[in-house]
């Protein structure tokens, strides 16, 4: 059975090597050692030419909430024993670190860090876990949800996911990153109360087998509603329920406001265009037709194409679950760490796949933007003691084929790092959820259609600044003269 606990917490919702290597360096004496991490993703989500930045929210709640409560220390005590003088260590853990973040809404890419945490080397550490799991996850709903809008036009698109999606949280936290992601409404009362997202729902074949009739069951939701979305196609859509819909929306004139009808099986083209010739004749032109059943971009992009005349589109599975990319790939890599005098040193990851050697020192990401037309022209990494703002003409170059290059001129450099914690202090207002949706929609505006498009779209430059990339050629060749002197 399992053990409720009235002290749970987030605390231990991370992976056990990290308390053991925090043990270590706590009884090692160097938990306090000053290290910086940083978040990035290797490839683009769904080939995507853009990712759209969630979670950061979540993030923000788990930091403050982070301590080890008494049954925590029981529990580690009992699981693991460790030494009491770790435990009391434990006990009395504060966050103290320093975390910069994209802000929620804003598009990011791969190969740059999204996140960076600095500070004490255990609390650099004890974060990693829940911090991936919340960004991997909500960064993937909130790109497949802009993707399923590109295709929407202005479509309503209303977040049905919540029986198919990974329990309780992903149900939560992906509709509030579809909603950041360009949908319109939720299915789930409760994202509505926390979130304030709006609600939207219709009703379900259960309620046509109650009755065993569509007209006596749509009769039924009309005497007691006033909003009505009848579902059509429990029994036979063409035959049964859109002309009984229409007989109730009839007879009940006034008293409700027949909103229009929902098709959830058979042919959504054919379908669709019988029941708006239908409504239309019916007198009802501005009743709409809702469309569900496995939707996503593709089987949206199709019905367009196939003319097909759905107004709003409900989507749950294969939204709520990224059904064709069920992980981002975030990883945490340290960065840099103090040396013995307490200088922060640049520290790299080494591999044989150079798509998985990481880019040392701790850094920013610059988006660069033309001042005439406010378009992207590509991001800046560059390490943390430089600005490009004050650059006449900046050389981007691309970091694995350097020959590929360009020299922006008359440009705008704006960090995307921002401040979130400063030594543990939260130092950001969080945005209301409305306007993390808004900045969404004003980045996808400034960024060119051609890394728009779904198919093969353009590979979005993220580049090196020169001193970033030196840096990091001369600690690969510092480490390959160190290794070949090893023996094999
Ligand atoms: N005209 C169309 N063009 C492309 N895809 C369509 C079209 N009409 C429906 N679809 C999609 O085809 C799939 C049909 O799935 P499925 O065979 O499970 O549905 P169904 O038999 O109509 O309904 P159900 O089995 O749920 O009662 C769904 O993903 C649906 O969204
Ligand atoms: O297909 P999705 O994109 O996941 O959208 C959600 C689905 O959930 C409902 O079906 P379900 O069979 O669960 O219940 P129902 O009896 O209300 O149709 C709804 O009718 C949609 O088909
Ligand atoms: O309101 C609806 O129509 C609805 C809600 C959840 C899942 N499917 C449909």
């Amino acid at each position: 059975m399992t053990n409720l606990y009235p002290d749970d917490s987030y605390t231990l919702h991370t992976d056990a090597y990290q308390i053991n290597m925090i043990q270590t360096y706590f009884q090692q004496g160097i938990a306090n050692k000053h290290a910086v991490f940083e978040v990035f993703f290797r490839d683009m989500p769904f080939h995507n030419g853009y990712a759209v930045y969630a979670g950061l929210e979540h993030v923000v709640h788990y930091i403050q909430k982070l301590h080890f409560s008494q049954t925590d220390i029981d529990y580690l005590r009992e699981a693991e024993n460790y030494p009491e003088e770790f435990l009391t260590y434990l006990k009395n853990f504060k966050f103290t670190g320093s975390i910069r973040s994209a802000v929620e809404g804003e598009l990011v890419y791969a190969h740059e860090p999204i996140l960076q945490v600095e500070g004490p080397l255990a609390d650099c550490q004890l974060v990693e876990t829940a911090i991936l799991n919340i960004l991997n996850y909500q960064t993937l709903i909130a790109t497949k949800a802009a993707r399923i809008r590109s295709v929407a036009g202005n479509d309503a698109l209303m977040e049905f996911g919540t029986r198919r999606a990974q329990e309780f949280d992903a149900a939560i936290w992906g509709t509030r990153a579809a909603y950041i992601g360009g949908f319109d409404a939720t299915s789930n009362v409760r994202a509505g109360k926390l979130f304030g997202i709006p609600i939207s729902g219709t009703h379900a074949h259960s309620l046509i087998q109650t009755y065993g009739d569509d007209y006596q069951a749509f009769k039924a939701y009309a005497e007691t509603h006033h909003d009505c979305v009848f579902l059509v196609d429990t029994y036979d859509t063409l035959r049964s329920g859109v002309p009984n819909a229409i007989k109730v929306a009839q007879e009940m004139g006034d008293r409700i406001n027949f909103q229009g009808v929902r098709i959830d099986s058979g042919d959504m083209a054919y379908l669709s265009k019988r029941v708006r010739q239908k409504l239309d004749e019916a007198g009802f032109p501005d009743a709409k037709i809702y469309a569900s059943n496995d939707l996503d971009e593709k089987t949206i992009q199709s019905l367009k194409m196939q003319d097909a005349k759905i107004d709003v589109w409900g989507i749950g599975t294969k939204l709520i679950t990224a059904f064709d990319q069920p992980a981002l790939g975030a990883v945490y890599k340290m960065v840099a760490i103090a040396d013995d005098e307490g200088q922060l040193k640049p520290t790299i990851k080494l591999s044989n796949n150079a798509e998985k050697v990481t880019t040392p020192g701790k850094k920013q990401v610059w988006r660069i933007t033309k001042k005439t037309d406010g378009k992207t022209e590509g991001d800046y990494v560059s390490l943390v003691d430089e600005d490009p703002q004050n650059e006449e003409a900046l050389y981007m170059f691309h970091p694995s084929y350097t020959y590929i290059s360009k020299t922006v001129t008359d440009f705008n450099a704006r960090p995307i790092l921002q401040p979130i914690f400063a030594d543990g202090k939260l130092v950001y207002k969080l945005p209301s959820l409305s306007a993390v949706r808004d900045r969404c929609r004003g980045a996808l505006a400034n960024l060119w259609p051609e890394y728009k498009r779904d198919l093969n779209p353009q590979k979005y430059p993220v580049d090196l600044s020169q001193k970033c990339w030196d840096q990091k050629m001369a600690i690969i060749k510092q480490i390959h003269s160190y290794v070949q002197k090893m023996p094999e």
